[in-house]
């Protein structure tokens, strides 16, 4: 299912938390929502879930507006950032009541998966560590066959090999049944290797939209020396975004062009390489140009 955010604006106890927010997430897609905390990561996801009522615009999948909506609630999973249990309840008890509730849970699933994370279905779930009740969750919800995961800071806690355990599962998730899966988290680092687009949410308004693959196509880094002082025709054919001096190097964030390495060989340099950018280095310039200073925002370690 596709999803389609219009003119989202939602206001909690006088404070506007979303702010006249649009957004378009394909089907089939990982789409992560970074922002920093109280940036109104939570909240969108709620909306989106049904779980909120947006007070003005709305949330459709494929067309069809999701809060009353129990039919389509069954296929669009909000999954929180803090997993709650009942009382004394084991996996075995929470898969009951999953299994009441989720028409498409799948017990075959829920078994495989236990087994995958060797957790004890019997052992009341409060004596897991965190990150093993976080492990339980993820048991629980991958069972569900959910056409939607709303996944609220999901590594958040995890140990790194468990969270590659899951980033995986995710991953299987979205190339075997085309689920779309949507993200918040407060950190790039930790969602950058699973997104296929970002969003950068900022007091509950979009300050940032694009597609990895876009980001990563329009800028890269070019190192280059010569001889002697830089030829200037060179420098006035690229188009520069930022340059840096260190020796006889310079270092020069341009965008990308097919016919770079030809022009640049006109002018025979002492050396050049091109680089790709990481992430967070064309954060850093996006941001920056925007006036926000990323680390605030979305590099909390
Ligand atoms: N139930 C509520 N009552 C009052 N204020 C709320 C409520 N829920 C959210 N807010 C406010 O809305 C803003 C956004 O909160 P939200 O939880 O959506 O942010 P977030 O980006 O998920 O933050 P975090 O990364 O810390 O989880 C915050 O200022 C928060 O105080």
């Amino acid at each position: 299912m596709n999803i389609e955010i219009s003119n989202l604006t939602k206001t909690i106890e006088g404070q506007k938390v979303i702010n006249h927010f649009n957004l378009l997430i394909s089907e089939g897609s990982i789409h992560g929502i970074l922002g920093s905390n109280g940036a109104g990561k939570t909240t969108m996801l709620k909306v989106m879930a049904g779980l909120l009522k947006a007070e003005i615009g709305q949330v459709n999948f494929d067309g069809c507006s999701i809060y009353d909506n129990s039919a389509l609630k069954q296929k669009v999973v909000f999954v929180p950032d803090i997993p709650y249990f009942f009382r004394g309840a084991s996996l075995q008890d929470q898969r009951k009541f999953y299994e009441r509730v989720y028409q498409s849970f799948d017990g075959k699933r829920f078994e495989q998966l236990c087994d995958m994370f060797q957790l004890d279905v019997k052992q009341p779930i409060a004596s897991f560590s965190k990150g093993m009740q976080r492990q339980a969750l993820f048991i629980l919800v991958l069972s569900i066959k959910a056409d939607i995961l709303l996944l609220d800071e999901p590594f958040d806690g995890l140990d790194p090999i468990i969270r590659q355990k899951i980033k995986n599962l995710l991953i299987q998730e979205v190339s075997e049944r085309s689920v779309t899966l949507v993200i918040s988290s407060h950190n790039l680092r930790e969602v950058e290797d699973l997104c296929d687009a970002v969003t950068i949410l900022h007091y509950g308004q979009k300050i940032y939209s694009s597609a990895i693959d876009t980001m990563k196509t329009n800028i890269c880094k070019l190192q280059i020396a010569f001889r002697s002082d830089p030829p200037k025709a060179l420098f006035d054919q690229l188009q520069i975004y930022k340059q840096t001096k260190t020796g006889r190097v310079y270092t020069l964030l341009i965008r990308k062009d097919n016919n770079i390495e030809q022009i640049i060989t006109q002018f025979n340099p002492l050396m050049y390489d091109i680089l790709p950018l990481t992430l967070e280095e064309i954060f850093s310039y996006e941001m920056g140009e925007r006036g926000y200073e990323i680390h605030n925002i979305i590099l909390e370690s």
